[in-house]
């Protein structure tokens, strides 16, 4: 797992550290030069003689980069540093000129940007020590404006870029981020002017949040992290399972098991208009290990789910978690748009029925309260507050829409500009978890917040949401009362669904497009390869 802490806390435990006179800023530059000469050495060979420029701020992220120059230099690459503010890292600039580095200073001469561009644009490798965890608010003056102008220059980039970055041909230089692309918010994730986009962060001391959340998390190129030797003993701002962390927690079935302890699925979804959703969600349900599958609907689209899934029950009964909303009309979404998303052929009964259950509002239910995903339809039928073990699973119109429902005046540009801040208000103002999907999907629950981009765009495509919503009704079947007691559980789970189902899309078809059924058919060849490696 990949924990990122905020910058105050990073702060925090380097104080102590620096008050003992640890050098830190020394491990930190002097892997940032390891690291920059491996990725040179890798697309260029020899690294004697390549050419690097290093922008520098007026901290001590410039002072890591200007430190970074000097062993660069001092291994005989030709290393140009260009200051951008009057104040500068002194003993950085002295180091790097000791070491033969050269020294511009564009604050004295701002007229000199356009060869400094010139130059950027043309050297093998660019290290971006503008700003690091100090940074407030988008890049001011020369800084924003060397950004925005090599941005502008080097090919395949652009200030505000918030694209993955292709990998580029040898003639653009390779950008190396110093702790974080100078101008993200460092905290949230946010992309409030230009920035340089990276193909490598490297990070000391553990990871930013802002290096996971979306839409910063795009212009982070690959993150490497430094150990320079700080503690951070609290809880993270924000966490990224990887497959190890969900391979060990899978629940693997045992001699003892029966279909009943593996976890029963009751689902709500798809009407006569939108009977597909009710065979993707089925479909993945089963897919992903569901002790058995419940599916709750009219006769006419149950029909179409047994010919798909015959292993699909469709008599009432006991379930451990319930799915609730795919394909249903009614969500906040839909009625803000004003659409007509055709009867709901009495999904809406039996979703209030299904959630009051999972609630453990419904008298008579036996074996308590249970987890529940509600999606689409279902979200619409929420109650004023929900429990944890609720997971919302919106995507960003939805989310956008949930929150107008409820008071907040959010347009959808602000939920993709902010989209921890707003879906941890959506997890405030329903108390459920909230899993907001998208490139970088965002989960929030009591105290935690992930953010899990483990699929490819190709997943972007109608019906994956449901496949999702089978996946994580699975999962939270099988922990069905561990998930009710723990508060947090809830969160780490959807997390986990999210690394599943964008994992399982890789594998439908690597680098290539994918349909939701494709996706939901590669489910359990992922979880094969993930838990047979434990
Ligand atoms: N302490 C250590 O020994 C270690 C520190 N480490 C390294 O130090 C970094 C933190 O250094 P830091 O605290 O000096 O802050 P830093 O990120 O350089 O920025 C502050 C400067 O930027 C300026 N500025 C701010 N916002 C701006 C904007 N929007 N646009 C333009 N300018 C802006 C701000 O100006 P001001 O607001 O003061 O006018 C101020 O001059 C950290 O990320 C890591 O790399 C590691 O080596 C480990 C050891
Ligand atoms: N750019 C992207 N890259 C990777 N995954 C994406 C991207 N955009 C969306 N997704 C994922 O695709 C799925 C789309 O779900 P959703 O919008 O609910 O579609 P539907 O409602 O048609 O099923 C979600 O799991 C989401 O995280
Ligand atoms: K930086």
């Amino acid at each position: 797992m990949l924990s990122a802490w905020n910058a105050s806390d990073v702060r925090a435990a380097e104080e102590p550290l620096l008050a003992a006179g640890v050098p830190l800023m020394e491990r930190a530059s002097f892997a940032l030069a390891t690291h920059v000469l491996r990725d040179v050495a890798a697309r260029r060979g020899p690294v004697r003689g390549a050419r690097v420029v290093v922008l520098a701020g007026a901290g001590n992220n410039g002072g890591d980069a200007l430190h970074a120059g000097a062993v660069l230099a001092g291994r005989g690459l030709a290393v140009t540093a260009v200051l951008v503010a009057e104040r500068f890292h002194v003993p950085g600039r002295a180091a790097l000129e000791r070491a033969g580095g050269r020294v511009v200073e564009l604050f004295a001469a701002p007229a000199v940007l356009s060869a400094v561009v010139e130059e950027a644009a043309r050297a093998d490798a660019l290290l971006d020590g503008l700003v690091g965890i100090g940074a407030r608010g988008p890049l001011r003056s020369l800084a924003g404006d060397v950004v925005g102008a090599i941005s502008g220059a080097v090919e395949g980039r652009t200030a505000l870029e918030i694209a993955p970055t292709p990998s580029r041909g040898g003639a653009a230089p390779w950008v190396v981020a110093v702790d974080v692309p100078s101008g993200i918010g460092v905290d949230d994730g946010a992309v409030p002017g230009p920035v340089l986009a990276a193909d490598r962060t490297v990070t000391f001391g553990a990871p930013k949040p802002g290096l996971l959340l979306p839409p910063a998390a795009a212009l982070t190129g690959e993150v490497t992290v430094v150990d320079i030797g700080l503690r951070l003993d609290g809880p993270p701002a924000a966490r990224q399972l990887e497959p190890v962390d969900v391979a060990r927690s899978w629940p693997v079935p045992g001699p003892a098991d029966h279909k009943y302890t593996r976890g029963v699925v009751g689902v709500v979804a798809g009407t006569a208009t939108y009977p597909g959703a009710a065979v993707l969600t089925t479909t993945a349900a089963v897919r992903a290990g569901a002790g058995m599958v419940r599916y709750r609907g009219s006769e006419a689209v149950g029909r179409a789910v047994l010919a798909a899934r015959p292993e699909v029950v469709t008599a009432a009964g006991r379930v451990q978690s319930w799915v609730v909303g795919p394909g249903v009309p009614g969500g906040p979404e839909a009625a803000h748009a004003g659409e007509d998303d055709g009867a709901d052929d009495g999904q809406h009964e039996r979703g209030r029925a299904g959630l009051a259950a999972a609630a453990g509002r419904l008298a008579g239910t036996a074996g308590g309260p249970v987890p529940a995903v509600v999606d689409a339809g279902g979200l619409g039928l929420l109650d004023d507050a929900s429990p944890p073990w609720f997971v919302l699973t919106p995507h960003a119109g939805e989310l956008t829409a949930l929150l107008r429902s409820r008071g907040e005046d959010v347009r959808r540009p602000d939920v993709e500009a902010e989209p921890l801040r707003w879906a941890g208000r959506a997890h405030e103002l329903t108390g459920a978890t909230v899993l907001l999907k998208g490139g970088v999907t965002v989960v929030v629950g009591p105290g935690v917040a992930y953010a899990q981009a483990d699929g490819p765009g190709w997943l972007a495509t109608a019906g994956a949401g449901d496949v999702l919503a089978g996946v994580l009704g699975a999962m939270l079947a099988a922990r069905s009362r561990e998930v009710v007691e723990r508060p947090a559980l809830a969160a780490e789970v959807a997390a986990a669904a999210a690394l599943v189902h964008g994992r399982a899309a890789h594998r439908a078809n690597p680098g290539g497009p994918v349909a939701a059924l494709d996706v939901a058919h590669a489910v359990p060849h992922e979880i094969a390869a993930l838990v047979g490696g434990r």
